[in-house]
């Protein structure tokens, strides 16, 4: 039946099946379940014209034909074969159910990691052009309906094709006359199913796009619900939110009218092919034309056959929801990974930490800023600071160093080997980085810390968690490490998560550091623990530093000052203030030594 499909549901289906080529034994097993349950289904509604043909044609009857002479004797042959008729349907109906079932759960289970995997794999322009809301209604939305269509849907439409190749095979032999008329409605109704598939395909698809609309908004409002609160801005989100609800609405009641006017319409059109046998058959049996026996199975066998198709259009209905869905799951599984892994090639330990930016530039598709022909050099163990005034492509040049995007022109090496040809777990294991935005995971203190080192020992988190001065305050949370975060760490105070992230940088004990603002939030007294330790920290590890706070960065072996994506001045505190550049501006500045240069600075105050 799958041929009432659009060339579109037609082509996910196909591209369904090859995804799961690993499971084909699974769905040959589970369809030929399928068929033979229909087959014992139909079968009684024969033997029930095989009995009336016994009792009115008594020693002349079929069966009599096949050697047993007395109508008593053909009786219980026909109730011997019943009963297995029926034993066989039950069994094959028990085992269709489990292999279909099960082939769902476990398609549903491996699509989702399957994808999932996909998606972190992604590079970050795909996360940034799509909304986390879309990608979690196709990775959890999307794939239950494919669960749903393989649970209950794929076997209703194998049975429905089944019963019309069967059910007609028996008209056939039985009068090809009654055949004809019987089946004349079914061009029909495919067409019927057609057309309406035609119609509700994109009005599902529609309906798809709203779900993910709708799980981005509401998973955004949640994520900024401070935010909403502080602004009063309730009514608005709520209005807000009733849009996009609404819409998803609307978009269902499209696909519901059409939808709801399909079985009424074929059911008409199955009474016509009833009607037809009915009567037609009862003129030919009364004429002696027809055995009794027959003409009963026939008006049976055409209520097998109107029940079925009558379902068609909600099995289909049920089979173009699956199959925009899964158009949806395997187009995010095409997505190709353009940050290539060079799984096999480690970076060679035991690394120094050297890092050299030879002529890199790079630029964001979604805003055509980006960095420039940008060239540093880091020897291991060296502190280096990057600043320049906000937007000027400091994060930019450590998202490139960790590999979130990959230059569009010159290259970045780690101890002298290019970074795009080493595996990306040795790059990132050997870098630890503390950001700007720190993302704590919902679970404890502990958990956090060992984030990047779930072995590692109790003295061991302590110890990093003294380092990033964190010990203090975690030893007098209600659990100490055991104290649970919340979501995002919202327990935590801002300084307290700056501290936990330095603390899971440090566990994971990295040859090279990278702070990417660790100040910018917290409190002077913060500030100055995380300083004491990154002094400690620093010691014998090469370490990037983005700072506003220029007092933070003043011991640093190299200062490069970035403005517009390109490096326009570099050098140490001392050979900066002398050269009086931007920098030097900047410094007299924050350090209140000359108020008049604040209208100048290129460079943001603290
Ligand atoms: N994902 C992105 N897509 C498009 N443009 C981006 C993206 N991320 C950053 N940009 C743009 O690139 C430029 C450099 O951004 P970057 O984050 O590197 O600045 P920064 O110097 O670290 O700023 P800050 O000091 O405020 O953190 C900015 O103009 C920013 O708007």
């Amino acid at each position: 039946m799958t041929t009432t499909a659009s060339p579109n549901s037609f082509q996910a289906l196909v591209r369904l099946l090859r995804y799961a080529r690993g499971y084909r034994r699974r769905i040959v097993a589970a369809t030929s379940c399928s068929i033979v349950n229909k087959i014992f289904d139909i079968a009684p509604e024969i033997l029930i014209g095989v009995a009336i043909d016994v009792v009115v044609n008594q020693e002349r009857s079929f069966v009599a034909r096949l050697g047993f002479t007395t109508p008593q004797e053909q009786i219980f042959v026909l109730a011997i074969l019943t009963f297995f008729i029926w034993a066989g349907e039950s069994i094959f109906e028990y085992l269709y159910k489990i292999l279909w079932r099960n082939l769902a759960q476990r398609l549903q289970a491996d699509m989702r990691l399957d994808t999932y995997e996909h998606a972190q794999r992604l590079d970050m322009a795909y996360f940034e052009s799509k909304s986390s809301g879309q990608l979690v209604a196709t990775m959890n939305d999307d794939v239950n309906q494919l669960e749903r269509f393989l649970d209950g849907g794929a076997n209703s439409l194998i049975q429905v094709g089944v019963t019309v190749v069967a059910v007609g095979a028996v008209f056939f032999v039985i009068s090809p006359l009654i055949a004809l008329l019987a089946f004349t409605p079914i061009p029909l109704i495919i067409w019927g199913a057609f057309f309406f598939q035609r119609k509700a395909g994109p009005l599902y698809a529609d309906v798809r796009e709203k779900v993910g609309d709708l799980a981005s908004r509401l998973s955004n409002n949640l994520a900024g619900i401070a935010t909403i609160k502080s602004f009063t801005s309730e009514a608005r989100e709520a209005e807000r939110l009733r849009e996009v609800s609404e819409a998803y609405v609307a978009a269902n009641r499209r696909a519901i009218r059409v939808s709801s006017a399909f079985i009424p319409v074929i059911r008409m059109a199955i009474l016509a092919g009833f009607l037809a046998t009915f009567t037609v058959g009862g003129m030919l049996a009364l004429r002696g034309d027809l055995n009794v026996g027959a003409y009963g199975v026939l008006v049976f066998l055409t209520q097998r056959l109107l029940w079925p198709l009558t379902g068609l259009a909600e099995v289909i209905d049920l089979f173009e929801r699956a199959m925009a869905s899964t158009r949806r799951i395997l187009d995010l599984l095409a997505v190709p990974i353009t940050v290539r892994d060079n799984h096999d090639t480690p970076l060679t330990e035991p690394l120094r930490g050297e890092v050299d930016f030879e002529g890199v530039s790079f630029r964001y598709a979604a805003s055509d800023v980006g960095v420039e022909n940008v060239s540093l050099h880091v020897p291991a163990g060296h502190t280096l600071a990057l600043v320049g005034a906000t937007g000027s492509g400091k994060s930019t040049l450590i998202k490139l160093l960790l590999r979130f995007y990959d230059p569009s022109a010159g290259g970045i090496r780690i101890d002298g080997q290019p970074i795009d040809a080493v595996s990306l777990a040795s790059l990132r294991g050997a870098i630890g980085l503390v950001s700007q935005d720190v993302y704590l995971f919902e679970g404890s203190v502990r958990d956090n810390i060992a984030y990047g080192r779930p072995e590692a020992s109790e003295a061991e988190v302590v110890e990093a968690a003294k380092t990033a001065e964190a010990w203090e305050f975690i030893q007098v949370l209600p659990q100490g490490l055991d104290t649970p975060v919340g979501e995002r760490g919202v327990r935590l105070s801002g300084g307290q998560r700056q501290r936990l992230s330095l603390a899971r940088a440090l566990l994971k004990d990295p040859p090279i550091l990278v702070l990417d603002e660790a100040t910018s939030a917290v409190d002077n007294e913060t500030e100055a623990a995380i300083q004491r330790s990154l002094r400690r920290i620093g010691h014998g590890r090469t370490v990037i530093m983005i700072a506003h706070r220029l007092s933070t960065i003043v011991h640093a072996d190299e200062i490069v000052v970035i403005e517009g994506g390109r490096v326009t001045e570099r050098g140490t505190h001392d050979s900066l203030l002398v050269a009086n550049g931007r920098y030097a501006a900047q410094w007299r500045v924050q350090t209140g030594a000359l108020a008049a240069d604040a209208g100048l600075g290129a460079l943001p105050s603290a």
